[in-house]
């Protein structure tokens, strides 16, 4: 199993006390399979990606990356995991302003110790052919985003999280760069597991997974 969550918790520190967020969250994703994450707004989908991506810790549970167990890592382990084998799509960019659309494709590969392979026919999918010389100050929303979608498969991450990451781009574009993420996850064997507020997105991918007040629904 690529991904595994058992029985995750969480809670937030607020005035009134402990504020459960996540209750008991349990799933898997294997490898070459792609999940839909949906549910109403403050469901705690965002946290569940951020635990999952080693940004913050569970209170209880474990989550296992290809058999590691993230909350048993230090910062350092979590980071390496970060680098290694998971790619996140997340709603701001963090382009690298002073690298070129073409230098930030190749750059998170590279850093990652992976050969980039062919930055330019997948700058051509995305749509970027003739925006390589740019910098990303000069790219409009969708445009930064596609790089950012384009910058994490390129390194070829084995588990691929995404936070409404076709929520700047039209329709028509959204659903492109979606299919292009499935294929390109499916081609790579890699997992996607995938935030979405749209029904229509979410049928694209294999399964869902619907949280209700932090709870599997
Ligand atoms: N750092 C934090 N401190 C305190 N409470 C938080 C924190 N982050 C999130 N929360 C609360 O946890 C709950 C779940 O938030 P989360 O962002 O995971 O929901 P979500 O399902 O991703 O929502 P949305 O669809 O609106 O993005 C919300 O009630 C939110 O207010």
């Amino acid at each position: 199993m690529l991904l595994n969550v058992r029985n995750v918790e969480k809670s937030y520190p607020t005035a009134d006390g402990p504020q459960p967020v996540l209750r008991g969250v349990s799933f898997g994703l294997e490898a070459g399979r792609t999940l839909a994450l949906t549910g109403e707004s403050g469901s705690g989908k965002s946290t569940l990606l951020h635990l999952i991506a080693g940004l913050d810790a569970a209170d209880a549970g474990t989550i296992e990356i290809t058999g590691k167990d993230v909350s048993q890592m230090d910062e350092a382990g979590r980071a390496a995991l970060r680098r290694d084998a998971v790619g996140l799509i997340f709603q701001q960019f963090n382009l690298i302003p002073s690298l070129s659309v073409g230098d930030n494709l190749s750059f998170h590969a590279r850093l990652a110790g992976r050969d980039p392979g062919d930055v330019a026919a997948l700058a051509g999918r995305l749509g970027l052919a003739e925006h390589m010389s740019r910098y990303p100050e000069q790219l409009s929303g969708g445009q930064q985003q596609r790089v950012a979608i384009g910058r994490t498969l390129l390194a070829r991450p084995k588990l691929i999280l995404a936070d409404e990451p076709t929520g700047n781009l039209d329709e028509a574009t959204g659903d492109t760069m979606m299919g292009l993420m499935r294929d390109l996850a499916r081609e790579s064997g890699a997992g996607l597991l995938m935030v979405t507020h749209s029904e229509r997105l979410a049928a694209m991918l294999d399964a869902r997974l619907h949280l209700h007040l932090g709870q599997v629904a």
